[in-house]
């Protein structure tokens, strides 16, 4: 059967958003990227360079951009939505009219709608009704990518169709995607590990070791597997690509934006400071403060999380707050293996012991 040229749609013009058009592109997709920026939209066309976002990249001449939904979205088989998640709803609301139930929609947005705690996917659903939607997330920082660096992500969808034309849309030779039909656990795991990235960056900046950062990453893959379990999500789904793999990428990267406001604060910024510096978004200041809400209302014990809550919010010292969580309640390493229930049960049998 002859192979038919797709038709590819990108909804934002940030970094991950022009390099998933660029590669698209590449791989003999027609690819449209809308963006409110007209000034941008004139570079990108003109130039084939996204000057805000990617200067240095040189994106695939067939991607054309608009500031037009209309011309974006008309034909397109695939729709893939980069915006960061306090407007992807609006933005979805906008592009509604042009949008049918035969397209794909995906979501790369890593991040949790803070009216509803919903996750980008489950406001498509709720936007379009449609069955075609899925996200992709892993360990994909946008300028590595760019830089052609082999790379892998996941997509994930119950529909085997969103699945496989993601993959036959997007893999290259330095970007591989793998398949996942766990569309929640998948998209929880990329929206959690940014909460972790700001807590590594600021360990980082204040000087902690190696040591360190492995307890970090390990201790918050078991919070945030405890968080999904209680959240529906199968905690397996952490083990892949969008979990330990994207906490690891972000929670040691500078070129992580989670990471590097983090960094500001170990280095004295306030909140306002780092984020103004960082100028773009870091999804995982918002995302502690829903999950923290959460996860209090669920009664999930997230000590990490709450923690950083309390230094972004609280104004509590950082290396306060680190030493307040060394000294914390005694606990199980792997708790789907010890419940962390039953090492604190031992501690109040056995009574106290001062050696
Ligand atoms: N940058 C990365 O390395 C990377 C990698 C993987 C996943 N992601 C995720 O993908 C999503 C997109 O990331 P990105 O880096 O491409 O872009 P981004 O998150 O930096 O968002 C920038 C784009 O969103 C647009 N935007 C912002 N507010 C808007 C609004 N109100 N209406 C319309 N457009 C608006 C901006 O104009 C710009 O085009 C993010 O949620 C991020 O978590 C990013
Ligand atoms: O720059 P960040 O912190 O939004 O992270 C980018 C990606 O999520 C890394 O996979």
């Amino acid at each position: 059967m002859a192979e038919q040229q797709i038709n590819v749609a990108v909804l934002g013009g940030g970094s991950f958003g022009t390099a998933l058009a660029s590669i698209g592109a590449a791989n003999g997709a027609r690819v449209r990227q809308w963006m409110r920026d007209e000034a941008l939209v004139a570079q990108i066309n003109r130039e084939h360079r996204n000057g805000r976002y990617l200067p240095d990249y040189a994106i695939h001449p067939a991607v054309t951009a608009s500031t037009s939904l209309a011309t974006v979205l008309s034909g397109a088989d695939l729709v893939l939505i980069a915006i960061p998640s306090k407007a992807f709803r609006s933005v979805v609301q906008a592009a509604r009219p042009w949008l049918s139930p035969e397209q794909i929609l995906v979501s790369t947005t890593k991040g949790i709608e803070a009216e509803s705690f919903l996750l980008m996917s489950q406001v498509l659903e709720e936007e379009t009704g449609f069955a075609r939607i899925g996200v992709i997330a892993g360990p994909n920082l946008a300028s590595e990518i760019a830089d052609q660096q082999l790379t892998a992500t996941v997509v994930a969808s119950a529909d085997t169709l969103t699945r496989t034309r993601v993959q036959q849309a997007l893999s290259c030779r330095y970007f591989r995607v793998y398949a996942s039909n766990d569309r929640h656990g998948v998209e929880l795991g990329g929206a959690l590990k940014n909460i972790y990235a700001i807590a590594a960056g600021m360990a980082a900046a204040l000087g902690m070791g190696e040591n360190t950062r492995s307890m970090l990453i390990t201790r918050a893959l078991a919070e945030m597997s405890r968080f999904a379990v209680a959240q529906g999500a199968n905690p397996m789904t952490f083990l892949g690509l969008s979990g330990v793999g994207d906490l690891i990428v972000t929670c040691s990267s500078p070129l992580s934006r989670n990471f590097r406001v983090g960094q500001a604060l170990g280095l004295g910024k306030t909140l306002d400071e780092a984020v103004e510096a960082l100028g773009q978004v870091a999804e995982g200041v918002n995302t502690v403060k829903l999950v923290c809400a959460k996860a209090e209302e669920a009664g999930v014990y997230m000590p990490l999380a709450e923690g950083l809550y309390r230094v972004l919010f609280d104004g509590v010292p950082a290396t306060d707050m680190a030493r307040m969580l060394m000294m914390g309640e005694q606990s199980s390493d792997v708790e789907f293996i010890l419940p962390r229930e039953d090492v604190q049960q031992a501690h109040r049998d056995s009574g106290g012991w001062h050696g």
